[in-house]
């Protein structure tokens, strides 16, 4: 028999390691692995996680030296071919390690866990007494035995003294869970042939001639014990006359709570169907298509979606939903399994590990042909896709921050690409780059101008904060807001009141002196929670008591700005104290299920005001909202960020899709200090192109994307002078390998100048055509790699940055 060799991608994120390495395939495994299984393989001193990534029976590496698989973690693949692939395309379009990539793909439930443990190198009469108990009978023991007892610094004595050795030991996180279950023979005859034999004991008779009627079935025993009335004695009793075994069956933790009522498709209104129409025809010329779905809020865009799923599953395909992980609400996926029912997955970050490695097992196994989820849900191991789905796909949340720095929209049209389905791109405010693509004719714009039941889309006033200020109106009320608060308290319908938080945190300040409080580690203030009476770093963590007095002067006129959301409760009653306000916002939603518990509440009218910051943007759905008020509207316009203007635009859009959305026409107020910004003038017509032509051509004269594209190089460093330097080098080198009409911009300090104990630095590339960008930039970071790390320098590659 001829050699087997695998190709397997090592769990071990260098440099020097990021391709497949060859392993032998012992002889007793050569038919059970294949590519994209999960193995374990020896990797210098000690095991690691690996993925075959492709079988051949040639190697380069001398027959001496090869070395064999240590063990197999999966008998069916875990990733497929498509997958494999995919990481492949992600190595390179967002420069990562492969294994990074591959990662990504699967839940973490699949990915390794590692333990250390302490093997004994010698009799365990030569150790210490102190240790000796450790090791009664074993040679070895997990390492956090030592940790607890608190005898680390001996543990490393004896290291060094080569009496024990320290293991790595992959770990396997997630189980399946598996229950046991009784499955009936499929052959009549054999039970036929038991009853014949069972003469005298009638209970077992009766168990036999019900299984009669249920060959080939599974059950629990349970359930045959109590639908036949018998013990489960009778049951042992017949099983061990072969004519039923029991089997082990896996069972999924379920996440859904309640049932729900099935619905049926709408009849579309004209606009729905063109936009359909133009879908169904990509799908069935089965060609990768790329839709820009532009809708205005209310305008009926999930119902097309849904209607499309439909066709898709129709065709015995699957489909990818996406939602923002905020617009992951009950509300949203009980439409999508009110009408597909057991066929929908959902994924979202609330899930625990172990459900989540459900859900995906669900789809893996094609137990479902739906998924609904957030960013990572672009990974759903689909084999069959029909249609990929994003909605508000402008939402900065698609883009993934950490390594592989992915966008789930690039992932969604390479996928369609593979499986030439079509992709929707969904939003009643595109994100400024696809509608520009879609303008170009790379994407096909498609639009909803109506909503979908022909309301009208919400009057929106925006009130003048600083008017009322001359007026002497301190409070976080305009008169206008008051006014239309109290008229819907009269007559009984309900209000969303939105807190614009981006941008916007709590803090410490002493009034004396000016300080505020920082984080010790980072170049940012602390954040201010109420409900612990601490100070919190929301960057790395760190946490302190509220001070008595300032650190920096000792006065003790300390003022806490609050949260917002709370102090805008307490002046609500003040004014109102009828009211019946319900808070939606991090500190009431912290419980698992919260989010659910609150918006129930409101939908069932159990309150009249739901107050909460960005989480209740987007997706509601109730008939009875006929007021939003907008308390903060610049908060996120003021940001150093070059699409502040653009995603306060989009927010203050979507808030105000919240109101008038059946019968009772909507009211929106929108407070503001700068009412002639040109964000928030545009917002209060809802239009989208307005909007679009004017941020347009500011992103053309200062040169921002989408007129061109930018890079971030991120340097960060402990000493703020190696940070520097660093960056500067990098900014050198790149101006050096990279075309003339490149612009290399920097380096400049971020705009987060430190965190967590590291200085940083940056420079952005900005460029229009730049062919060698990927090749320059893999150059860069083999130097990075090789030297530059030696140093302490992080190095970040960004070549799709949501905020510079
Ligand atoms: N064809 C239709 N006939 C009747 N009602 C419809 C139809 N399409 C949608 N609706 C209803 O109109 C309301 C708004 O629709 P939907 O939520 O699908 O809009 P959307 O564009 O996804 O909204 P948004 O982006 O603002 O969240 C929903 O209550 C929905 O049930
Ligand atoms: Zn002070
Ligand atoms: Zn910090």
């Amino acid at each position: 028999m001829s050699l087997l060799i695998a190709e397997v991608i090592v769990d071990v994120a260098t440099y020097h390691v990021d391709r497949p390495f060859d392993y032998q395939v012992p002889i007793e495994w050569q038919t059970v692995i294949e590519t994209g299984c999960r193995v374990k393989v020896p990797f210098g001193p000690r095991n690691v996680l690996g993925f075959v990534v492709g079988l051949k029976d040639t190697t380069d590496v001398p027959a001496g030296k090869i070395k064999p698989i240590a063990e197999v973690l999966d008998m069916e693949p875990v990733l497929t071919k498509e997958m494999l692939a995919m990481a492949k395309w992600l190595k390179n379009n967002t420069i990562c390690y492969e294994i990074d990539a591959l990662q990504v793909m699967l839940p973490s439930a699949l990915r390794a866990k590692y333990e250390k443990i302490v093997v004994l190198q010698v009799e365990k009469e030569h150790l210490p007494v102190d240790v000796q108990g450790f090791f009664q009978k074993r040679q070895q023991v997990n390492m956090k035995e030592f940790e607890r007892a608190d005898l680390l610094p001996l543990l490393k004595q004896l290291i060094v003294q080569k009496m024990v050795k320290i293991d790595h030991v992959v770990k396997q996180q997630g189980n399946v869970k598996a229950v046991r279950m009784v499955k009936i023979t499929q052959e009549a005859q054999v039970i036929a042939q038991a009853i014949a034999d069972t003469t005298r004991a009638v209970k077992q008779r009766l168990l036999l001639e019900w299984m009669l009627q249920h060959l080939g079935e599974i059950f629990t025993p349970q359930q045959i014990c109590e639908e036949v009335g018998i013990s489960s004695a009778v049951l042992q009793a017949v099983i061990e006359k072969e004519v039923a075994h029991y089997t082990q069956e896996e069972v999924y933790r379920d996440p859904f709570t309640k049932d729900v009522t099935r619905t049926q498709s709408l009849q579309l209104t004209a606009e729905q169907h063109v936009v359909l129409k133009a879908i169904s025809e990509a799908m069935e010329e089965q060609v990768a298509k790329t839709f820009l779905v532009q809708g205005v809020t209310g305008s009926g865009k999930t119902e097309v979606y849904l209607q499309a799923i439909q066709k898709v599953l129709n065709e015995g395909k699957q489909a990818i939903m996406l939602v923002p992980e905020i617009a992951l609400t009950p509300q949203m996926t009980e439409r999508f399994r009110s009408r597909f029912g057991e066929l929908v997955a959902v994924m979202h970050s609330g899930l625990s590990v172990g459900e989540k490695y459900d859900e995906w097992r669900k789809i893996q196994q094609g137990k479902v042909s739906v998924v609904v989820g957030a960013r990572s849900a672009i990974f759903a191991p689909f084999t069959n896709l029909g249609l990929i789905i994003l909605d508000e796909e402008h939402e900065s949340t698609y883009k993934q921050e950490d390594s592989p720095r992915y966008h789930a929209r690039d992932v969604a049209i390479w996928r369609s690409v593979y499986y030439q389905c079509p992709v929707i791109l969904g939003s009643a405010t595109p994100a400024l780059e696809s509608f520009a693509r879609a303008k170009k004719g790379v994407y096909t714009l498609l639009t909803l101008k109506q909503r979908a039941l022909q309301q009208a889309l919400p009057t929106v006033f925006i009130a003048d904060m600083r008017e009322e200020l001359q007026k002497g109106n301190r409070s976080m009320f305009s008169q206008q807001l008051v006014e239309a608060i109290r008229i819907r308290l009269m007559k009984q319908e309900q209000m969303v009141l939105f807190l614009n938080r981006r941008g916007y945190s709590s803090f410490v300040l002493c009034r004396d002196c000016g300080t505020v409080v920082q984080c010790p580690n980072c170049d940012i203030s602390l954040t201010y929670h109420r409900t612990t009476e601490k100070l919190k770093c929301h960057y790395c963590g760190y946490e302190e008591r509220v001070p008595q007095i300032c650190p920096q002067c000792q006065s003790d006129h300390i003022r806490y700005f609050g949260t917002g959301t709370q102090k805008v409760e307490e002046e609500i009653y003040k004014l109102f104290p009828e009211a019946r306000v319900l808070r939606m916002d991090v500190d009431t939603t912290a419980q698992k299920g919260a989010h659910e518990t609150i918006l129930q509440a409101f939908g069932e009218g159990q309150a009249d005001i739901l107050l909460g910051t960005q989480m209740i943007a987007k997706g509601l759905d109730f008939p009875n909202i006929t007021l939003v008020g907008v308390l903060s509207a610049d908060t996120s316009l003021h940001l150093p960020d070059y699409r502040a203007a653009e995603r306060t635009f989009q927010l203050l859009t979507q808030v105000s899709g919240r109101a008038g959305r059946h019968d009772k026409p909507g009211e929106v107020i929108v407070q503001s200090y700068t009412p002639d910004h040109y964000a928030i003038e545009l917002a209060k017509t809802q239009d989208y192109e307005p909007f679009y032509e004017r941020e347009m051509f500011l992103r053309r004269r200062f040169s921002y994307p989408p007129y061109y594209f930018v890079t971030l190089i991120q340097i960060t460093h402990e000493d703020v002078m190696m940070a520097a330097e660093y960056a500067g080098r990098a900014a050198d080198w790149l101006q050096a390998n990279l075309s003339q009409q490149t612009a290399i911009i920097g380096p400049t300090a971020a705009s987060i100048s430190r965190l967590q104990n590291r200085y940083r630095y940056q420079c952005l590339i900005k460029y229009k055509i730049e062919p060698n960008l990927i090749n320059v930039l893999q150059r860069l970071l083999a130097m990075y790699r090789a030297e530059w790390t030696k140093q302490g320098i992080l190095m970040t590659i960004d070549l799709d940055p949501s905020t510079i």
